[in-house]
């Protein structure tokens, strides 16, 4: 039997994404119309043998995780658990913490994803490569091509171009080290926790040395990527699974209304049900475009491409959406107009406002192009992006707001422009 791990972090992590992991946890955050973790579910359940599913960080549990953990249980017939690290113990020292959840049960093999990746997951792919590569008992990374320049924000991996074995691994090196990086996937046996404890006792030893406090807890701090796959590369154990699949990191928010225009595309394939159509008597639909059912819309609205319309959102006449994403309870009076922007749950826009921003969508023009995940201000000025409004913001009528972001519970009296409003 299989079971997966996905690694969600903790409220420390997803910076980028602020204002809106104020409000909920990043993993939580819906793309595509679900919670991102949701994509990473859906792909495990699909396949056979999955027996259990366990969410890894140092989230304190709340109520908008149980709920979904729940409602997954129930929706997808498998066991869904999220364990709590005592501490941020990083990608390899959470999964060696809960071991013993791990492997009980006795599964052959597990795959370890990071929560903050949109793919299309191909899982089976992976577990028919692991049988062909190596002992048929190795652990395989998901790889994809990145361009030269882009491939320093990754993890980056020399392969045998013969046997695919992994034979050199640097996380996010300072110069290039080779144009394949690190998807975030993995397929591992059990025997990945040997590597690990070897780590581990060595951190011990090396705290004993140094006879700091609180060395338990230091030696538990085990990162996969600097403390096992670049030791491990070379041994004949590490194998590389290259696809050209899509891909893509959720770091910005930006990077969530590109992730939500790759799966909104998957759904052709995928969830058919989820896209909505062009109905008599509905508002129009163009390209690809999630709908709740909840949400009430004046059939003279325009909606799409890539747009994700939460719970209870309600459009007004005339109003026109673009490469957004609504989130629950946001109100959109008649004829504003939102493009590049995430409305926060419960924001309300007024009558012919404008919001928009700026997208940061990878390069057309190189097909191995990623997404940036840039950070907020360069030389000293707020670098043009996306628009975003925290939760329970109020814009009023007639005005604009452009390539800004807006602080949660925020009642804004005129236009902005390249600005963060606090
Ligand atoms: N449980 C747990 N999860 C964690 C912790 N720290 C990070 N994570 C989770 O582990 C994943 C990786 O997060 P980062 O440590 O921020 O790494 P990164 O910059 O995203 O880079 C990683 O992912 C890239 C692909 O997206 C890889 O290219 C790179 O090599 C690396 O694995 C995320 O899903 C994050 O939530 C921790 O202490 N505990």
């Amino acid at each position: 039997m299989l079971k997966a791990v996905i690694l969600i972090g903790g409220p420390q992590k997803g910076t980028r994404f602020r204002p809106l992991s104020f409000e909920v946890p990043k993993p939580l955050f819906p793309v595509a119309g679900v919670p991102m973790i949701q994509h990473h579910i859906e792909a495990c359940v699909k396949v056979p043998n999955m027996k259990e599913i366990l969410l890894i960080g140092f989230y304190q549990p709340n109520e908008e995780l149980n709920r979904f953990l729940s409602s997954a249980q129930q929706e997808f017939r498998v066991s869904i658990r999220y364990l709590q690290e005592y501490a941020a113990l990083s990608t390899g020292g959470g999964i060696y913490h809960f071991r013993d959840q791990i492997l009980s049960g006795g599964p052959e093999a597990f795959f370890v994803m990071n929560a903050d990746v949109c793919s299309e997951f191909p899982l089976p792919e992976m577990l028919e490569f692991q049988k062909e590569h190596g002992d048929g008992r190795s652990f395989v990374i998901q790889g994809t091509t990145a361009n030269r320049k882009q491939s320093l924000n990754y993890g980056c991996i020399v392969e045998n171009q013969d046997t695919n074995e992994v034979l050199h691994y640097v996380e996010k090196p300072s110069t290039f080290v080779s144009d394949i990086i690190n998807c975030g996937i993995y397929l591992f046996t059990p025997e990945i926790f040997h590597h690990i404890g070897l780590v581990f006792q060595k951190h011990q030893r090396d705290l004993l040395l140094e006879e700091q406090v609180n060395g338990w807890q230091r030696a538990e701090v085990i990162r996969l990527e600097q403390d096992i796959f670049t030791t491990l590369a070379g041994q004949g154990k590490l194998y590389v699974y290259t696809t050209n699949r899509f891909w893509s990191q959720i770091k910005s928010a930006g990077s969530a209304i590109y992730a939500s225009r790759l799966y909104l595309s998957q759904y052709h394939k995928t969830h058919p049900e989820r896209l909505a159509r062009n109905r008599e008597g509905s508002p129009v639909i163009i390209g690809n475009v999630y709908i709740h059912p909840t949400a009430a819309i004046d059939p003279t609205a325009v909606l799409g491409p890539n747009v994700s319309i939460g719970k209870g959102v309600s459009i007004g006449a005339g109003v026109r959406v673009r490469e957004s994403i609504i989130l629950h309870g946001a109100t959109l009076q008649d004829h504003c107009c939102v493009l590049n922007s995430i409305v926060g749950w419960d924001s309300t826009i007024g009558k012919w406002a404008r919001v928009e921003g700026t997208p940061s969508d990878p390069n057309p023009n190189d097909p191995y192009a990623k997404i940036d995940s840039e950070t907020l201000f360069r030389d000293g000025k707020l670098t043009p992006s996306i628009t975003i409004l925290g939760c329970n913001v109020s814009i009023p009528s007639e005005v604009i707001i452009l390539n800004s972001i807006v602080l949660p519970h925020k009642d804004l009296n005129r236009s902005f422009k390249n600005q963060i409003i606090l």
